[in-house]
């Protein structure tokens, strides 16, 4: 699969090096609004993990500045877009115009009404989103066991995702531009909330807000009987000392499994481990590699290229369920109930 990257910030930067280990895929295009990053500087790119932005070797690829020109390349299998979130219903639909397959990054679109538009003008034949956390290890092993049965239905789970100001992305608040963390950050918990559990018919939130969007909530989900009991957590708190936390606690009928990571300013971090809690008793702790976060993005690309190769859609990517997952983060809104 050859692919063209639009947007050369922090998605874009980890995108091209899970593309660089990827067997089944490589970036042959990118597009940049920044001479800089045209001519292969990327050391300016600025995130939260990962390793920094390098040079570049641009001499095989095809830049572009203007994305149309790059949507008119014919060695493009898909356009891999990693701009930031008010800008990629337009991205989207530029590829669909053009005939070009698209993964966009998360969140599919700002609001709900959006992404379903979205959802059902593309199809899950040309349209994938990127949501990372089905593809992570630490959290696959959920999904898998739903899927599988292993531990019997999932019946309970308490989510949790919580940063630090985040300085570095302008306007994170402005509903218009980027959403605020319930549609930039909870809407990964939303989605595994999906996968896992289905669609909640409603929900309860508590928030600090922010200029009216909610800052820091908990919320408890209601699934029309008590057979579920599901609640999620986060945002952002007001100390930089904070990089990231995010974790989980989810009960199936014979086992209960739990996670839990911070990452803080100074460096340090700390660990719960995916520990398996089976109902007999025994704790398992499954080994999962070195926790490197590149990998699940290699796993997401290689996903990818399965759709593009042979047409096998990873419910993963469905923009269907990526849509879902903005009308969870609607539900939680201060005037949803
Ligand atoms: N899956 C995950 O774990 C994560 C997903 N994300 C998602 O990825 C997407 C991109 O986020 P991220 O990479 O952090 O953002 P960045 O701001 O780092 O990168 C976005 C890039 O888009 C390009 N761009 C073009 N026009 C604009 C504009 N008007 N304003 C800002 N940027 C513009 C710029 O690239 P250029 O200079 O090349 O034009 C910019 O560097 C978001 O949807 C975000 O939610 C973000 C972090 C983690
Ligand atoms: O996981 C993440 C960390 O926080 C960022 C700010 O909300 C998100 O964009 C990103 O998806």
């Amino acid at each position: 699969m050859r692919a063209g990257i639009v947007g050369v910030g922090f998605m874009g930067w980890i995108h091209y090096l899970a593309y660089q280990r990827s067997p089944a895929a490589e970036v042959v295009a990118f597009c940049s609004s920044n001479p800089a990053k045209r001519a292969g500087d990327w050391r300016s790119i600025q995130g939260n993990f990962g390793p920094p932005g390098e040079q570049i070797d641009v001499s095989g690829l095809n830049v572009y500045e203007n994305f149309e020109d790059m949507l008119a390349d014919d060695s493009i299998d898909v356009v891999d877009i990693c701009l930031p979130p008010a800008m990629h219903a337009e991205a989207i639909r530029a590829c669909l115009d053009f005939g070009k397959r698209c993964l966009c990054e998360k969140p599919l679109a700002l609001d709900a009404a959006t992404a379903t538009d979205l959802a059902r003008e593309a199809t899950a034949a040309n349209l994938a989103v990127a949501h990372i956390l089905p593809l992570m290890p630490e959290f696959k092993i959920l999904v898998d066991a739903a899927a599988d049965g292993r531990f019997g239905k999932p019946v309970a789970g308490r989510f949790k995702r919580t940063i630090g100001p985040p300085d570095w992305i302008p306007d994170f608040y402005d509903a218009d531009k980027v959403g605020g963390p319930l549609v930039d950050l909870h809407v990964h918990d939303a989605h595994l909330i999906r996968l896992l559990f289905g669609m909640p018919r409603a929900a309860r939130t508590a928030s600090h807000r922010r200029g009216g969007v909610p800052k820091f909530y908990e919320t408890v989900f209601d699934f029309g009987d008590d057979s579920k009991v599901v609640s999620a957590g986060g945002g952002v708190i007001d100390s930089s000392a904070r990089g990231f936390t995010h974790g989980y606690e989810v009960s199936f009928e014979a086992a209960t499994i739990q996670y839990e990571f911070a990452g803080y300013a100074d460096g340090s971090s700390a660990l719960i481990p995916v520990t398996i809690m089976h109902n007999d008793g025994r704790v398992e702790r499954p080994e999962f590699g070195d926790g490197d976060p590149v990998e699940a993005f290699v796993h997401e690309i290689d996903a990818v290229a399965k759709w593009i190769d042979n047409g096998e859609v990873s419910p993963f990517l469905d923009p269907t369920i990526a849509a879902d997952a903005l009308k969870i983060c609607e539900m939680q809104l201060p005037d949803a109930e």
